[in-house]
């Protein structure tokens, strides 16, 4: 089995690791509490039925041996008190039958305990006063015995006196001797239980403060990880308020959820509308980039359309306007399409118009822009080049489309009229120069270029 390795845990395992350690040290206080109790709840039982009826006992027989002890003042004198009905051997003897009693009862409730096993406390102490008081019962026999012996020689003599004196002064300090016995028992009795009682408000103490560190732990426990969970989701709501801001794909819920109370619920749900949006967003996305390609890509060929191209050569113009930048345009038309169409037909007119248009893109630089501006006519923007080398292009292209062998299309050629940015040209300006070039181009004979 692997020690808890307090170091390298988590947070969440260190909590938990002081749980389990407060919870086993609640437990164990609350068994020894619990054992505390019981063991009070005896000796109070104890304390209760047998000390403070010993002690209440012990206060009678207490009373009566100082009865005795006047009788035995009496005898020592001789004073013979003629109104008494009881001689001093009955009168002691009377006096003995009710100690004797109440000391019978004390032993027998001594033993009636310790039979049963309720003495907890001193079990050897109690035990010790039973025969303690066995001893002094025996003593008072013998003295009552020997008093009645003295009593009937109706005579004292001095050793009779002295013996007499003796054995009462044994049997009283005998007496005495129970009841200090009796006395210290039960300070000691509740000594102890006093004892056990601190014991037990300091166990009870130890639980209550047990108790709230759990509780205020279980309450930071609880709290944080809702709170982490609410941060959680609070982020997920901020990627996704951004991602809607910035028009960007949210980030997917990053964590699994596993617990599957509201707070989870709420993520799930949250996740849910991340999918969505991202899916939302995806084919938004992809709308916007057909709609962008519709908008600006000619639909039969590929190439720019002419909404591209206006946009292009306004762009173009401003740019060269404001600085030293050049740029050539080229104009091409292809020669007698109408004848294509009425040959081969509107279809195969179609295909060529699209293959031409495939052909010519690889031809030109990727900074220059392909448009198709009208049915068999395009545009190229060819920015940086002077007339010189925007005829050197167009003589290419032109040598390329005549060049063109595809089986299955007629063999065409094409006219070009080329012009360079001049200053103050505006777009219809500069078109118009080049589209006049191509009408020369055409009135030459065609497959041809005219620079302008
Ligand atoms: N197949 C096809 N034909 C088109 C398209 N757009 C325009 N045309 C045809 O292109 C032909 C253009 O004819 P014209 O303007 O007379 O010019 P041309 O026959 O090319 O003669 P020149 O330009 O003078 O060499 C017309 O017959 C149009 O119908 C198109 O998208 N597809």
């Amino acid at each position: 089995m692997s020690v808890f390795n307090w170091y390298n845990a988590s947070i969440k395992q260190k909590i938990g690791g002081l749980f389990v350690f407060l919870l086993t040290f609640l437990f164990c206080v609350i068994v020894f509490s619990a054992y505390k109790v019981n063991q009070i709840e005896r000796e109070m039982r104890v304390v209760a039925f047998l000390d403070i009826p010993l002690s209440q006992l012990m206060q009678q027989v207490e009373f009566i041996e100082l009865e005795q002890h006047l009788q035995f003042e009496q005898f020592q004198l001789k004073n013979k008190i003629d109104d008494k009905p009881l001689n001093p051997h009955q009168q002691f003897a009377f006096e003995k039958q009710k100690i004797k009693q109440l000391l019978d009862k004390a032993v027998a409730m001594i033993n009636h305990s310790l039979a049963l096993k309720e003495v907890i406390l001193q079990p050897e102490a109690h035990q010790k006063v039973a025969t303690t008081i066995e001893n002094y019962t025996q003593k008072s026999d013998e003295f009552e015995n020997y008093l009645e012996n003295v009593y009937q020689q109706n005579q004292l003599t001095e050793q009779a006196r002295l013996q007499v004196e003796t054995m009462a002064t044994e049997l009283e300090s005998a007496e005495k001797q129970i009841i200090a016995q009796l006395n210290k028992l039960t300070s000691d009795d509740a000594y102890y239980t006093d004892q056990h009682e601190k014991d037990f408000l300091f166990v009870s103490s130890l639980l209550g403060i047990c108790a709230i560190i759990l509780g205020l732990l279980l309450t930071t426990f609880i709290i944080q990880i809702i709170l982490r969970r609410i941060q959680r989701i609070q982020s997920n709501i901020e990627t996704l308020n951004s991602s809607v801001e910035h028009h960007e794909l949210p980030l997917e819920l990053q964590k699994k959820i596993k617990t599957k109370d509201e707070l989870a619920a709420l993520e799930h749900d949250i996740k849910i509308v991340i999918s969505r949006l991202n899916q939302e967003m995806t084919s938004r996305e992809e709308v916007e980039k057909q709609l962008i390609i519709l908008a600006t890509q000619d639909r039969l060929t590929g190439v720019f359309n002419r909404h591209k191209w206006e946009e292009q050569i306004e762009n173009q113009i401003n740019m060269a306007a404001r600085s030293e930048y050049l740029f050539a345009l080229i104009i091409l038309d292809i020669d007698h399409f109408k004848q294509v169409n009425d040959q081969y037909g509107h279809q195969i007119g179609d295909k060529l118009l699209k293959h031409l248009a495939t052909q010519l893109q690889p031809q030109i630089r990727t900074m220059d822009m392909l448009f198709r501006i009208g049915g068999e006519e395009f545009a190229i923007i060819s920015p940086t080049q002077d007339k010189q080398q925007a005829h050197q292009l167009a003589e290419r292209l032109r040598m390329y489309i005549s060049e063109l062998d595809e089986v299955s299309l007629p063999k065409v050629t094409a006219s070009f009229g080329v012009t360079c940015y001049q200053a103050d040209d505006s777009s219809s300006v500069i078109f118009n120069r080049a589209d006049k070039a191509l009408y020369e181009a055409k009135a030459q004979g065609r497959n041809c270029i005219v620079v302008a």
